[in-house]
């Protein structure tokens, strides 16, 4: 196999150390014949052996030590303002890039600084190879993601772009695949006719673990909903792709994303935010009183919207997007809800819930829950649970996604419609939001959330 060079630009900071370091580590532990040239390069200064005992700790960390030396050989830091073009030009000069061996660039960056930096890059000569690789949030709206689509495309095409989404890199999520379109048990009832709603929870029971900075001018919405969770859900409502190659499966995710809405941004969304509490034998501050927090943000940390995906296949049929942080217990879901036969026999008494399919993200697992006949009195219905496990990976999401990323497959990439239709989806309930048209609920750290919410646990 050929080398890839990774340009790390962002390397001293906590991304590159607590996911992307180890998803590489995993990646080299497994595919023992990659090789990949590593450059970091941020503003701070660090010599190459505090950069060196950096990558080695991440290693370690991911149990990966053994894959450290072919990194370590050549692995180099370079201490400099990416947004300077003299700087990333004599960079870029310096690594050796060729048709074999591509270059990818991995912005760990915060978004405007990321903005800055495509603003050079557009105005430098790029060796041919070379994929850009953006973390999320992409852009604050859809026009920003606009504008930023539009920067990325003087630099190189859309298929050298890598909007980074680890969700698509989840098993579970690729698990949905097989599980829709490879047997002939679920795609006929894959639809309105036969299905209720669809609901696709995040809830965490991890809090704010000091990520005001990001975090307090995101939200729940921005940065779960927004990003991966409608991805998720146009995992789950897509068409049935030719193939799983790169423009079949983002051609159909563009799809669903093209047409899903949230038809009243008032009544169909929700916001809360996590008060003290707390979480087994943790205690929790408000949200509010965590350093870093500006609690006249209104920022919340639990949220909920319902959308509709407006097409032949879904009409009417709601999806309903949940993800917060500080909960009680980990739910992390997709459950689908399947309609009542049209008619049950007279006679066969007791039915009262409906049969769903519930897939756990992590662990990849599915229970289909059906109605059955109870046992002891065979006219009395009752309810079996058929549970298997899902095929899983020895990579982490972001070794997937990194993976893909280095063979320069974007399969696994949001492409640039898809992050622009993400913006307009959720905007009209951001403004509806920043009218205060939907009220800031709370929630003691360590619930299940407000009273009310939808759930079906
Ligand atoms: O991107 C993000 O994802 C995590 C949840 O993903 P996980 O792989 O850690 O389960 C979320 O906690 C974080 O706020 C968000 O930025």
């Amino acid at each position: 196999m050929t080398g890839t060079t990774l340009l790390i630009l962002g390397a001293s900071g906590d991304l590159t150390s607590r996911l992307l370091l180890p998803g590489l580590a995993t990646l080299l532990s497994i595919e023992t014949d990659r090789r990949v040239t590593l450059v970091g390069a941020d503003l701070p200064q660090m010599s190459e052996n505090a950069w060196r005992e950096r990558v080695t700790a991440a290693f370690g960390r991911a149990d990966a030590a053994e894959a450290l030396p072919r990194v370590l050989g050549d692995t180099r830091y370079v201490a400099g303002d990416a947004t300077d073009p003299h700087l990333l030009g004599r960079l870029l000069e310096s690594l050796e890039v060729d048709s074999d061996s591509p270059l990818v660039i991995y912005f760990a960056l915060p978004p405007q600084v990321s903005a800055a930096v495509c603003e050079t890059l557009a105005g430098l000569d790029l060796p041919e190879n070379t994929t850009l690789a953006l973390e999320k949030p992409f852009g604050y709206d859809a026009q920003s993601a606009k504008d930023l689509n539009v920067l990325l495309s003087k630099s190189v095409p859309e298929d050298r772009v890598f909007r980074i989404d680890h969700f698509l890199g989840l098993y579970t999520v690729l698990n949905l695949l097989g599980l829709r379109f490879a047997n002939r048990l679920f795609e006929p009832v894959w639809d309105r006719d036969s299905i209720e709603k669809v609901e696709i929870f995040y809830d965490e029971t991890v809090t704010l673990e000091g990520r005001a900075g990001y975090f307090d001018r995101a939200g729940a919405l921005r940065d779960m909903i927004q990003s991966h969770l409608l991805q998720v859900m146009a995992v789950v409502a897509m068409e049935p792709p030719a193939s799983v190659g790169e423009r079949d499966l983002r051609d159909a995710i563009g799809q669903v994303l093209r047409a899903a809405r949230v038809v009243d941004p008032v009544a169909d969304s929700r916001r809360a935010r996590y008060t003290a509490g707390s979480i087994g034998e943790r205690a929790v501050p408000d949200y509010a009183a965590e350093e870093g927090v500006d609690p006249e943000l209104g920022t919340e940390t639990l949220a909920e919207v319902e959308v509709e995906v407006a097409n032949q296949r879904w009409a009417g049929v709601p999806f309903i997007l949940r993800s917060g942080k500080s909960f009680a217990a980990v739910r992390k879901q997709v459950v689908v809800h399947f309609k009542p036969p049209a008619h049950i026999p007279d006679g066969l008494l007791g039915r009262d819930t409906p049969d769903t399919l519930t897939i756990d993200l992590r662990p990849d697992t599915f229970t289909l829950s059906l109605t059955t006949n109870g046992s002891g009195d065979a006219f009395t219905l009752g309810r079996t649970d058929l549970v298997g496990a899902l095929g899983g990976s020895q990579l982490e999401p972001y070794g997937e996604v990194l993976s893909s990323m280095l063979d320069c497959n974007p399969r696994l990439a949001v492409r640039g419609d898809a992050a622009e239709e993400c913006w307009r989806i959720v905007e009209p309930v951001l403004a509806a939001w920043s009218r205060d048209d939907v009220p800031l609920e709370t929630y003691p750290a360590g619930s299940q959330g407000p009273e009310g919410w939808s759930s079906t646990r």
